[in-house]
């Protein structure tokens, strides 16, 4: 049975690795202070320094944000201000979401042949929704029915999954996760979900052995039954 759901990662999975690390983090770095500074009395942004303060006591947070980022650390403050930030550079064209070019027409496929579409990242839900609206294949959002990030716990942990089928209102056996990571697969299996690794080996990607592999999402269309793109190889 072809899946009714499919749960996407991103960074890895829809979009280059190099993409997240080169351009969207580097980005929100350089902007740090200079945002904070503008923008750190509004409530949005005063919301999430407040966040970190209860993190990390005492601190400067802006210390313990560059140490985050330094760490790459999948919390939520930090993906909440990252997507604030990049709010900006999409707005005015220095940011374009990355998608690989097999992405689009598949998921584009998927939905229009009643597959429902939803994300889940470690990307806040605004990121989750720029980096797709503002996609060199255009606005991509309205095909999804459901941007998932941190809020509703972490990649890793399968209570997460559970959770997320949940809200879709579907079983976990009814939902197809794709990701670049063995460790969300690992875990989305264990809620009772179907999973495939993407290893796209230009991205530095490599297969874990462990789950179902797609190099791209036409073979995934392919291996779970999912309506094909017409030019999909
Ligand atoms: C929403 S694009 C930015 C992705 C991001 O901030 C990140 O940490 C990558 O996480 P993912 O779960 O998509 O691998
Ligand atoms: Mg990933």
């Amino acid at each position: 049975m072809p899946p009714r759901v499919v749960l996407t990662d991103i960074e890895g999975t829809t979009t280059a690795i190099a993409f997240v690390k080169e351009e969207l983090f580097p980005f929100a770095a350089e902007a740090l202070e200079g945002f904070l500074a503008a923008h750190g009395g509004e409530p949005a942004v005063a919301a999430i320094l407040d966040e970190v303060w209860q993190a990390e006591p005492g601190r400067e947070p802006v210390a313990v944000l560059r140490g985050w980022m330094a760490a790459d650390a999948k919390v939520t403050p930090l993906k909440a201000l990252q997507g604030l930030i990049w709010r900006q550079g999409y707005a005015d064209g220095r940011l374009k979401g990355h998608l690989w070019p097999d992405v689009a027409p598949c998921l584009q496929a998927w939905a229009a042949g009643g597959v429902r579409l939803a994300v889940y990242s470690s990307g806040s839900e605004e990121a989750q929704r720029l980096i797709f609206g503002h996609s060199v294949a255009g606005d991509l959002v309205p095909l999804f029915g459901g941007f998932f990030d941190t809020r509703v716990g972490g990649k890793r942990e399968r209570a997460s999954y559970n959770a997320i089928a949940g809200a879709l209102g579907v079983a976990p056996g009814e939902v197809l996760f794709l990701s670049d990571v063995a460790e969300e697969l690992d875990a989305a299996g264990a809620a009772g979900m179907r999973g495939c690794q993407l290893v796209r080996p230009e991205d530095g990607t490599l297969a874990d052995r462990r789950h179902p592999e797609a190099r791209d999402f036409p073979e995934v269309a392919r291996r779970f039954g999912l309506p094909a793109h017409s030019q999909a190889g």
